[in-house]
């Protein structure tokens, strides 16, 4: 069970420290620290270092939001893998709808990041879902799979902790409406179907498959407790630490409970 956090563009840099010591301060004196929940955070680029500082003595894994596909050069503005890797980065979230949206990010660019991204030794959280035209019209699964096919072609991995896939419904992307528990596990049903084609039954079924979409503690059990959910990409929930540690209870509730 995973619980990741997506702070997009938000907070500075103090700001950010201060909730990345409130998650460490929290994971070290509640009962969200409960050994099988893994936690992750994608701060903005130029808080890495200082989270990954503030995190040094919790199991929180660190990502950065986006990166280019190439190594180095004149990409003004870009930030690359190797830049990632050198300051102990672990992940990096690809394709976000928001990158697809406001910057015309396409599958094969995503790929071509997926692919940089393994051969640095980041794990790539590859972000794919469906706008609510396509739901309406019936084309979710087909819109979702073509996603994950364009992102993976060609992304080799050895295990199942080389790569986290999210599913997150663009409808339900900051809206305070999450998708219904059984809408979510279908759609990662389809997603985990299609991992097994690629990557065989023993690596797809371990491959955290996260929902993203309006997650808040009080709809968190529900959603991490149905079979193909692994996790969260938490985004303003994620913006305090007493929702995200909320969020994570509610995960090591599930594992307790349900035995996911
Ligand atoms: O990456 C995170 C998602 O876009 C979810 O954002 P949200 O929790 O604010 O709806």
């Amino acid at each position: 069970m995973l619980v990741a956090g997506n702070w997009k563009m938000n907070t500075d840099v103090p700001e950010g420290r201060a909730l990345a010591d409130a998650i460490a301060e929290g994971l070290s004196s509640t009962a969200a620290d409960r050994g099988d929940v893994d936690f992750l955070v994608c701060p903005p680029y130029v808080h890495l270092p200082a989270v990954r500082e503030a995190l040094a003595d919790v199991p929180v894994a660190v990502g950065a939001q986006d990166m280019h596909a190439q190594d180095e050069g004149a990409y003004t503005g870009d930030v690359s893998a190797p830049m990632l890797s050198s300051i102990g980065c672990d992940a990096v979230i690809l394709g976000h709808s928001e990158r697809r949206t406001y910057y015309d990010e396409t599958d094969a660019e995503v790929n071509a990041k997926a692919q940089q991204a393994r051969a640095h030794d980041l794990v790539p959280i590859v972000c794919v879902g469906e706008t609510l035209e396509q739901r309406k019209a019936g084309e979710a699964d087909t819109v979702v799979r073509s996603q994950v096919d364009g992102a993976l072609s060609d992304v080799s991995i050895d295990g199942a902790d080389e790569l986290i896939v999210a599913y997150e419904p663009i409808w339900a992307i900051g809206t305070g409406e999450s998708a219904a528990a059984e809408q979510a596990q279908a759609m990662h049903a389809v997603i985990r179907d299609d991992l097994r084609e690629r990557y065989g039954g023993d690596v797809a079924d371990e491959v955290p498959l996260l929902y993203g979409g309006s997650m808040k503690p009080h709809n968190a059990y529900g959603l991490l407790s149905q079979p193909d959910i692994d996790g969260g990409l938490i985004g303003s929930a994620s913006l305090e630490a007493e929702s995200f540690l909320g969020i994570a209870e509610k995960a090591a509730e599930v594992l307790e409970t349900s035995g996911h």
